[in-house]
């Protein structure tokens, strides 16, 4: 464990520039592992989860290595030629590697093990385990249908048609990935979007996948089997997700004014930004422009005073990752904020509606935790009272991260437990941090 304590800081001030999108970077390994050639990656996230899914595709054949400037070189086997791995393959904290990984396998005729964490290890993996055992996959799971897994893949596997039960990007691009090495076409069908990335990229890669849109907005996805996938370049556009902490630590420090360079803004991820707008923020776009097929923004953002809301739940597929670090900003706001709809918060790294809860309560918020969501009383601007104890993280990078800029926007700090699952997502969080903000102790 590596506790820390998080202090006030003075005004937030100068630039930034968050790391590559982590949705986009594990796909951008695990695709590129798929092509037949050679595909270069910039800007990739070498952050834990990203650097465990690399790991397994090469451990099922694929050559991926980081050259010195930092571009990602990787060297595809091609679809049906990924390689049975001979250990257990390592998920660590990261739940999108495991999911999208077993659908990349279920069409495959290979046996994995796919273990991880302590926090993964409680995460539910049967929303993927149900539609890829229709498709012919055999897997075995621990009690409730969690890892440690072993999954048998299918071959030939059966294409499917299958509405999503939950909005999940995960579930829904596991079996479009699956489908690539399905005969046939398999069909994914989409109540309430989610993040589309999978479909943006399987598309440049030179899939065959269509999306069509009904009249209520529900979306059908449907891939070609036995498909070719060409290498590409790629360039990976800075994460909404990273991004979100120093949003939020810009508009509740007082005397802030920072820019955040590069950051992804594609529709089905920036909910965060129009929340926090609503609330009164004050966000700039700058520059607006495409980076690897994703509209991108320099975002300048000023310290602003915030109030409660009600976000609309609608809004919550398109910032679900977000919840943590938009509750400090609540807690810091005039009035009260009202979420609803979050019940997937408790099946991420940790239960992040009650670890949240708990986590505001000790450094003096006032939070009353419902069944899906949060309520929050904003402190009306005024510094947060800080925790006296430390906080419990639950190997929850976004919690950590959530909290400690909650440090910055309190009195006597707020003290975390454990560190070093910010490396998960964004290793250089409190370098970035410490060069924009000097502790008060320090000025
Ligand atoms: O597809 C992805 O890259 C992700 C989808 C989301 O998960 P769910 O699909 O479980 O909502 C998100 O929380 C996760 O951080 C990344
Ligand atoms: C939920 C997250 O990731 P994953 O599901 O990949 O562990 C996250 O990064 O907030």
């Amino acid at each position: 464990m590596r506790p820390r304590r998080f202090r006030p800081t003075g005004p937030l001030k100068g630039r930034l520039r968050v790391p590559g999108d982590k949705s986009i970077s594990h796909r951008a390994i695990m695709l590129s592992a798929l092509a037949v050639g050679e595909s270069r990656i910039s800007g990739l996230l070498e952050g834990e989860d990203v650097l465990a899914t690399a790991a397994a595709m090469r451990s099922m054949g694929a050559h991926v290595e980081r050259q010195r400037d930092g571009t990602w070189v990787v060297n595809g086997v091609g679809v049906g030629a990924l390689l049975q791995p001979e250990a257990p393959l390592d998920m660590g904290n990261s739940g999108t590697s495991t999911r999208l990984l077993m659908g990349l396998l279920a069409s495959h005729p290979l046996q994995a093990t796919f273990v991880g964490d302590a926090s993964l290890s409680k995460r539910p993996m049967g929303r993927v385990i149900e539609p890829l055992s229709q498709m012919g996959a055999d897997v075995t799971a621990s009690v409730g249908g969690r890892l440690p897994l072993i999954l048998r893949g299918a071959s030939p596997a059966v294409p499917i048609s299958y509405r999503l039960p939950v909005a999940s990007a995960q579930v829904k691009s596991a079996i479009l990935l699956a489908g690539l090495n399905t005969p046939g076409r398999t069909t994914v069908i989409e109540p309430v979007p989610t993040r589309d990335h999978s479909e943006r990229m399987l598309r440049g890669f030179g899939a065959d996948l269509s999306v069509d849109v009904e009249a209520d907005g529900t979306r059908v996805i449907t891939v070609a089997g036995d498909a070719e996938l060409r290498p590409q370049l790629i360039d990976v556009p800075g994460d909404p997700s990273s991004a979100a902490f120093f949003l939020v630590a810009g508009l509740i420090v007082p005397g802030s004014d920072l820019v955040i360079e590069n950051v992804g803004l594609n529709a089905t991820r920036a909910g965060v930004i129009e929340v926090l707008r609503a609330m009164g923020g004050s966000i700039e776009e700058l520059g607006r422009r495409e980076v690897g097929g994703e509209p991108v923004a320099d975002l300048r953002v000023r310290h602003s005073t915030l109030s409660g809301i009600e976000v609309d739940p609608a809004l919550a597929p398109s910032m679900i990752d977000e919840f943590p670090v938009l509750f400090v900003a609540a807690a810091l706001a005039q009035g009260t904020t009202i979420t609803t709809g979050l019940e997937e918060l408790r099946v991420k790294e940790s239960d992040r509606i009650a670890v949240m809860a708990a986590a505001l309560q000790a450094a003096g918020a006032r939070v009353e935790e419902r069944a899906d969501g949060l309520g929050i009383h904003g402190s009306g601007g005024d510094l947060l009272t800080g925790t006296e104890a430390t906080v419990e993280t639950h190997l929850d990078h976004r919690i950590a991260m959530s909290m400690a800029v909650a440090g910055l926007a309190s009195r006597a700090g707020v003290e975390i437990d454990d560190t070093r699952p910010i490396a998960t997502s964004f290793p250089a969080f409190e370098t970035m941090l410490a060069q924009l903000a000097p502790e008060e102790d320090a000025l």
